[in-house]
């Protein structure tokens, strides 16, 4: 009778568990994994009834085609270390969405002649952080192609110098190191940045978010002052549905480290924002942004 009841339940849950979207899919793949791992060593014993259900726990499954045949295109199983890089990064992204949510406390810090405007808030451990918000003559899709080839980026803007990724873990998290430019305007210096970054998309909209790591093979490195990124984020929606546009909405959260007044940091970093956007947007503009 349990087979059953559990062959049933499995039976009723699959097609939702695959047409999961967002950040349920990584969610679910990870406390499989979570379960596989720890039955693979010994802390875990899982019923015999498991069996029944015909999953093979730890190891690819085999996809249905849409044709039904089956075919065995899955990525392989994510390891510990790329794992906890999602979490972090969904963790991030879930942080920065909150900071984003909460309407209280919003301030008008600049706007620029283009209508684009800058908010800026303190956070309660004393933290400034800035909100962007501004339109893009472009599709969520679009833009999301230029921000996630982040090893372009030093191509099309001025103010970094260099981004390497140093993992992928699956196709929505990285862990990222940026290094940003010694330009004249820049009052703060030379930076760099360690940092997992990871997206997802939610009906049409694509969230973007961010955070400072660790990596054990990647420690601050001498000469450069290891400044902070996160939690950060950026939200992107269609604007009005097929106008092509979208509306492009950006928290930078930094702490930018070393030995520097609050107001100076806080007068370069909604600048930073706006140089920032003024090269997405022409990059944009070139519409050299093939796949
Ligand atoms: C003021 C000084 C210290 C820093 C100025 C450069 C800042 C604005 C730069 C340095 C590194 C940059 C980030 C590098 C990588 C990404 C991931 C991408 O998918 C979205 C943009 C995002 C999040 C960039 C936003 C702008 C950024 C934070």
């Amino acid at each position: 009778m349990l087979p059953a009841v559990v062959k049933l339940c499995c039976g009723i849950s699959y097609p939702h568990l695959r047409t999961m979207a967002g950040l349920q899919r990584p969610a679910i793949s990870a406390l499989g994994q979570e379960v596989a791992h720890r039955q693979r060593s010994g802390q875990i014993r899982l019923p015999a009834w498991v069996s029944h259900v015909g999953w093979q726990i730890g190891t690819p499954q085999p996809q249905l085609t849409e044709s039904g045949k089956r075919e065995d295109s899955r990525p392989s199983p994510l390891d510990e270390e790329e794992l906890m890089c999602i979490r972090q990064g969904q963790e991030a992204l879930t942080k920065a969405l909150d900071i984003l949510g909460n309407q209280n406390g919003w301030k008008t810090e600049l706007t620029e002649v283009n209508g684009d405007v800058i908010y800026s808030k303190v956070l309660s451990g004393g933290r400034k952080v800035f909100r962007l918000e501004t339109v893009f003559d472009a599709t969520p899709e679009e833009i999301h192609r230029v921000l996630w080839k982040v090893e372009e980026m030093p191509q099309w803007n001025p103010s970094i110098k260099n981004i390497k990724v140093l993992k992928q873990a699956g196709p929505e998290t990285m862990v990222t190191h940026e290094v940003s430019a010694e330009t004249a305007g820049n009052l703060i210096g030379q930076r760099d940045f360690l940092s997992v970054r990871h997206f997802c998309r939610q009906d049409s909209c694509i969230y973007l978010g961010g955070a400072a790591t660790h990596l054990e093979v990647f420690p601050p490195q001498k000469g450069f002052v290891r400044a902070e990124d996160g939690p950060t984020g950026i939200v992107i929606e269609p604007l009005d549905s097929d106008t092509g546009r979208s509306r492009f909405t950006w928290l930078l959260n930094m702490d930018v480290k070393g030995w520097l007044p609050k107001s100076i940091v806080n007068q370069a970093l909604p600048r930073a924002q706006v140089d920032f956007i003024r090269h997405l947007r022409r990059r944009l503009a070139e519409g050299s942004t093939p796949r």
